[in-house]
């Protein structure tokens, strides 16, 4: 092997978060057990979990604004620890914004945190409305900007200090479908900067457009991670079908006759199909039960976890 391959692998291999049994409790209430996962560079990788998984205290270790009881955090092979902070940059779920001041004083206000010299302020404020297609509201009050460019803004000022690694928590929850998209294009743009990126997300369908990686965290675990292609491994089904039917007891025995696994997801009565069937021959396997309606669906990261998380 070449050096220069040697170097590239190297830095492909070089892990840029790296979190090894972690484990956080508050009295008696475990919060973390064990938590174990690395982030690789330059990807987006999309930490998952229902209310209360743990992904905060995850988040605030990552940071350490947190002391976990035990484990270790390691960023670019550094423990967390103050100066590390630098490395990181975060765009928490509310809003850190100061609403009287303009878009340019707030970057100009964090920017001074992280002590960044006044040139390095200037060009940095400039650099990161710029990222955010927020130049031209430089000078407006932020509570004068639509949701959306607020979320946007709140983004700018975790790039302020340009730090390896992006904390997006519920980056677009709340905001309207124009305004997610807009987000969603920042997100893409950051990673073709170079960015590794860890987010949050309630939304399955963002994590699916965005995320290379995803963990699914529930009472503080991390039950499955990889790729999407490696999380569908988890539910053996070419495609899932919804059926609406009066006969549903009928359907689930033929179902289960014909080796069909069976599930509910919120009301719909759905099955999953171990072998690719046209309509046809789907409407054949049900013969004598009366159908309403069939709906066919792929697999998707929303059915992956539900069945990691139920
Ligand atoms: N300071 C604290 N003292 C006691 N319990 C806490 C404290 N902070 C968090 N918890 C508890 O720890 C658990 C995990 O909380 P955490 O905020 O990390 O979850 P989360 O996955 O971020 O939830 P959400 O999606 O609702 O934001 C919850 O049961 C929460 O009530």
């Amino acid at each position: 092997m070449s050096e220069i391959h040697k170097i590239v692998l190297f830095y492909v291999l070089v892990i840029v978060l790296h979190i090894e049994n972690l484990c956080k409790s508050y009295g008696n209430r475990h919060v973390l057990q064990n938590l174990t996962l690395h982030i690789h560079p330059g990807e987006i990788y999309g930490l998952l979990g229902p209310n209360g998984a743990g992904k905060t205290t995850t988040i605030n270790s990552i940071c350490n604004l947190l002391k976990a009881d035990s484990g270790t955090i390691t960023i670019n092979h550094q423990p967390v620890s103050d100066a590390t902070k630098t490395l990181i940059g975060i765009a928490p779920q509310e809003n850190l914004l100061y609403k009287t001041l303009t878009c340019a004083e707030n970057l100009h206000f964090f920017a001074r945190i992280y002590g960044l010299s006044k040139r390095q302020r200037q060009q940095q404020v400039h650099t990161c409305l710029d990222a955010v297609n927020l130049c031209d509201r430089a000078q407006s009050p932020v509570e004068t900007l639509s949701g959306g460019m607020q979320r946007r803004l709140n983004i700018a000022v975790a790039l302020v200090h340009q730090p390896k690694l992006v904390i997006l928590d519920e980056p677009t929850t709340g905001l309207d479908i124009e305004a997610r998209y807009e987000v969603w294009d920042l997100i893409r743009r950051l990673q073709r900067q170079g960015l590794t990126i860890l987010l949050t997300t309630h939304l399955l369908d963002e994590a699916e457009r965005l995320c290379q990686r995803i963990g699914i965290l529930k009472g503080g675990q991390i039950l499955v991670e990889g790729s999407l292609d490696t999380l569908r491994q988890r539910i053996p089904a070419q495609e899932i079908v919804i059926i609406q039917t009066q006969e549903e007891e009928r359907a689930i025995a033929r179902a289960t006759e014909l080796g069909f696994t069976h599930r509910r997801y919120g009301n719909d009565l759905a099955f999953w199909l171990p072998e690719a069937l046209d309509l046809k021959e789907i409407i054949e396997r049900f013969e004598g039960i009366s159908l309403d309606s069939i709906t066919r669906q792929p697999v998707r990261l929303e059915h992956i976890y539900i069945e990691v998380t139920r």
